[in-house]
């Protein structure tokens, strides 16, 4: 198994691709966005050109370039800069793979393909291996979201018998509420030093639980959209759980849904990350690509009113009227 430099350790926050008004790929506020993660919110980890990062609705040198891009203005700021180098095409997939190795990035992950899809666990190996292989030295992710690829084999069918098909496999992205199978992916591995990113935001206490026990102690990251702009919140979460004060990480845990069960009824997706992202960095980050529209003015105005009122824009003016803040 290709072991990383250093241990992925920590958030890990799946960057927005910055975009221009006129919907080209936004370079120069990249440096500025690096910073941003590292000393407001406490991430040194990113996960490059996934699902927030419009990965798939890019064209392959775009990806490169914005891969590119992130490994430079993360050097010696950022510890660790994982590529999503996942696409329809296995070549294209290969092509992305080995150019994240070219220029230094620290890992990749792959999503499964989505159109023609494999159709078990045995197939979806094979391609997932064939990948690898174009990287053999980097360790490699996959990437389980079933619900955007609608390839539903369970991941902890794909992580039985892995590594010994994918060498450098080191972990799994799983961003599903399937509990379940999440749990039993981290108890079916407790003798392997895999990795377990968890990516759905709202539920990382309970994956907390069920991962990151003294006794398992192998679920070091966590990977998604919100910590780019939640991220000193989740480690606020994170501390807490680790000095074993449940009462106070529940605390954070139901602050940080307050904003996700809002949003989430308004309609929540990239688009509305990268409006969300803008507001509370600063730094623009554009509209989406088609064929995602850009969030509308009425879901910034109370998303931003949800965010004042629980103290996650740090707008002292407005602190009198907050009634609802976390702890
Ligand atoms: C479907 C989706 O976009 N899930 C997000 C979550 O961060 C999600 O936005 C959050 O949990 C709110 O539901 C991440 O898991 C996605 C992610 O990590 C990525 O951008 O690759």
């Amino acid at each position: 198994m290709a072991s990383p430099k250093k241990k992925l350790q920590g958030l890990v926050a799946a960057t927005i691709t910055p975009m221009t008004e006129h919907g080209e790929i936004n370079f120069s506020v990249i440096g500025q966005y690096v910073d941003y993660l590292v000393k407001e919110q406490g991430v040194k980890n990113i996960f490059v050109n996934g699902t927030t990062g419009e990965g798939l609705s890019l064209s392959i040198s775009e990806r490169r370039r914005v891969a590119e891009e992130w490994v430079t203005k993360g050097r010696n700021k950022l510890d660790q800069v994982v590529i999503h180098v996942g696409a329809l095409s296995l070549k294209e997939s290969q092509e992305l793979a080995q150019h994240a190795a070219e220029i230094g990035a620290d890992g990749i992950a792959v999503i499964a393909p989505f159109f023609l899809k494999p159709w078990n666990k045995d197939v979806l190996i094979n391609f997932l291996k064939e990948v690898a292989a174009a990287a053999p030295a980097l360790p490699f992710y996959y990437y389980h979201i079933p619900a955007l690829t609608g390839v539903k084999i369970r991941a902890e069918e794909v992580l039985d018998g892995i590594q010994e098909k994918i060498p450098t496999f080191q972990g799994l992205k799983f961003s599903d509420t399937d509990l379940l199978d999440f749990a039993q992916c981290v108890d079916q591995n407790r003798q392997r030093q895999f990795a377990f990113l968890f990516g759905v935001d709202e539920q990382l206490l309970s994956a907390l639980v069920m991962g990151a026990t003294g006794a398992v102690g192998r679920m070091c990251c966590f990977l998604s959209s919100t910590y780019n702009y939640l991220g000193k919140k989740t480690n606020q979460m994170l501390e807490a759980f680790e000095r074993k004060d449940f009462s106070s990480a529940l605390n954070h845990q139901f602050c940080i849904q307050r904003f996700i069960n809002f949003v989430v009824k308004l309609g929540f997706g990239v688009s509305q990350t990268k409006a969300i992202m803008t507001l509370v960095s600063g730094i623009p980050m554009g509209p989406p690509r088609l064929p995602l529209q850009k969030a509308s003015r009425e879901f910034t105005d109370n998303a931003e009113a949800k965010l004042r009122s629980l103290d996650f824009l740090s707008f002292n003016d407005l602190k009198d009227g907050n009634l609802e803040a976390c702890s």
